[in-house]
């Protein structure tokens, strides 16, 4: 009998559920429930960079996604399933009480946007992470300790655990003194399916541990408490709270429990796996080794590629979001890096353009408008495409939501230089669509620099097989080949495999990958004329980076 195993990704917007049968890796039957409350716009404040998903959200997509899915199914295919694992956005921490439920769940909390899961792309941190990295490095100059940063980049970001933890937090008193400790959604939500939500019997994956929470083998665990107190006293017992002992994603977390398996349509009793975040499980979907680096290119972008403990040893990559031991392979360093805003530095332009319809479009119905806002993009991309590389004049910087890597920053804004009369949408729009390949070219530049290799690149996400344009402008900005996977579920197909691991189907993530991984689809070569061109202006991107992030250094400093 075929053996299948299912994959569930939460992504920024919707849960995507992925059936896959074993023995061949045949993808039989995939579902997409969004987030009601979060596609209301409920709990989130845009112009403060506040966005918060409630758990209930995350909770009844889940039961929607595998209904949907059964009715896309073969008939009889719930009871071949023995592996499930999990894969979501991150960080994304929500407070939880001493019984282990965030909470948002309880009734006196249920409306507070501060007891709900913090969303990865929220910078309402940003002081706080300041604060951390700057505590890191007092406490590594004093030689009190070693520094806590140096196997995250160096710098502390404000999408990460501790600065959100901190924030809410702060803000919020009656959250302070409901909380017990925070947990991610990958490994919240792992917990909540083998009923091990209670912090007595928590047990955190690698993943979210050693990227986002300062959790290195090299000092046991996490930093200690007298480090967090003496950023704030509020953070004192939080670190002491948590468990240590992690676990990478080939191991199982535990049994699907039965009211989940009643509530899912589920056997009860199957492997659930350690959880880890959405684009490391892709990573795993995409064939991801030493000298590929694997980019999941969507609203934002997550780089992720692998190297051997022997290449990297105990040597520090700057400036990237972490480099962690099992993250994505086990036995491997997990290196991850990316861009806070891709494709939503397009959504941004688009809203733009599309702000005036919105106030003089009266007579169109709400689903006319949206239809007619969804051409333009595709229409701009047909006339951008007819421009070539330097025709613009025009210089932008992706960094529209700040700069996640390299050197995260959320202090940093887009910047647009060389903007004239005749600089019509598709100019801008070009100029975005560079910005944005640029953007990524820094990213590999960083990793090669600091001696980690990047000979080819292989892509996943929306984008990928949305926009020839953007990947060709890709492919010459990059000045290399650009592979695209053929899975339309690629996040998802990488928490399958680790399901089938999970499960017992196969004895390692290698002997998985070798039948269930994807194949790619397409390539998009580089044009020699066009790249030589690119190289040029590609200085001009990093003249303009170099200008906002001096008049960044100078505002902190209160210059001006
Ligand atoms: N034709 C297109 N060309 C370029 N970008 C696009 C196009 N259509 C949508 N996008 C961008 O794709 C992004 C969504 O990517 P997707 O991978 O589908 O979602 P997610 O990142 O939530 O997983 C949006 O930011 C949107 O601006
Ligand atoms: O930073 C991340 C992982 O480390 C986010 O999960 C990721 O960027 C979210 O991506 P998407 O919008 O495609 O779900």
């Amino acid at each position: 009998m075929s053996l299948y195993v299912i994959g569930i990704d939460y992504g920024s917007d919707s849960v995507r559920a992925l059936l896959v049968d074993t023995s061949s890796g045949r993808e039989l039957a995939s579902a997409v429930v969004h987030y009601p409350r979060w596609s209301q716009g409920l709990y989130c404040e845009p112009g403060r960079d506040q966005f918060r998903q409630h758990p209930q959200d995350y909770l009844d997509s889940l039961e929607q996604v595998l209904q949907a899915l059964w009715q896309q199914a073969p008939a009889g295919s719930s009871s071949k399933v023995v592996g499930l694992s999990v894969d979501t956005t991150g960080s994304t921490p929500v407070a939880i009480n001493s019984a282990g439920v965030p909470l948002a769940l309880l009734p006196e909390f249920a409306q507070n946007p501060n007891a709900m899961f913090v969303l990865w792309k929220d910078h309402t941190a940003v002081a706080e992470a300041a604060e951390i990295t700057a505590a890191a490095n007092d406490y590594a100059a004093r030689a009190v300790g070693p520094n806590y940063l140096q196997f995250i980049g160096g710098i502390y970001s404000s999408e990460w655990y501790w600065a959100k933890a901190l924030h809410v937090l702060r803000q919020d008193a009656a959250v302070r003194a409901a909380a017990y400790s925070f947990v991610e959604h990958c490994d919240w939500i792992t917990a909540v399916l083998t009923d091990t939500t209670a912090p007595a019997d928590f047990v955190m994956g690698r993943c979210a541990t050693g990227h986002k929470m300062m959790w290195h083998q090299r000092w046991g665990g996490f930093p200690p408490n007298a480090f967090f107190t003496g950023i704030d006293p509020v953070l004192d017992g939080f670190a002491t709270r948590l468990n240590a002992d992690t676990r990478t994603s080939d191991q199982t977390a535990g049994r699907l429990c039965a009211e989940w398996a009643q509530r899912l349509g589920l056997p009860r009793g199957i492997a659930i796996g350690y959880g880890a975040f959405d684009c490391h499980m892709g990573a795993v979907a995409a064939n991801v080794r030493p000298g590929v680096l694997t980019k999941v290119m969507g609203t934002s972008t997550c780089d992720i590629t692998v190297a051997s403990p022997e290449l990297l040893a105990d040597k520090p990559v700057r400036g990237i979001c972490g480099q962690v031991d099992g993250s994505v392979l086990p036995g491997m360093i997990g290196l991850e890096a990316g861009q806070s805003a891709f494709g939503d530095l397009y959504a941004w332009f688009r809203d733009l353009l599309s702000f005036p319809l919105q106030l003089l479009g009266q007579s169109l119905t709400p689903a006319a408008l949206e239809a007619l806002q969804a051409q333009i993009i595709p229409a701009l991309s047909l006339e951008a495409a007819k421009l070539t590389p330097g025709q613009t004049g025009i210089t932008a910087l992706d960094w529209v939501n700040g700069r996640r890597t390299p050197d995260a920053s959320q202090r940093v804004a887009m910047a647009i230089s060389g903007l004239k009369m005749g600089s019509q949408a598709p100019h801008m729009f070009r100029a975005l669509v560079e910005a944005t390949a640029y953007g990524s070219r820094a990213i590999t530049e960083r990793f090669r620099e600091q001696g980690v290799p990047v000979d080819s690149i292989v892509v996943i996400g929306g984008i990928s097989k949305k926009s020839p344009l953007v990947m060709q402008i890709c492919a010459d900005v990059w000045n290399c080949e650009i592979a695209v996977l053929d899975s339309e579920q690629s996040c998802a197909l990488g928490a399958a495999i680790f399901a089938a691991v999970a499960g017992g189907v196969f004895p390692t993530v290698a002997a998985a990958q070798a039948v269930m991984a994807s194949p790619v689809c397409q390539t998009y070569q580089p044009n020699a004329v066009k790249a030589a061109v690119y190289d040029r202006l590609y200085k001009q991107y990093q003249q303009l980076g170099d200008f906002v992030n001096a008049s960044v250094a100078v505002e902190s400093q209160g210059a001006v």
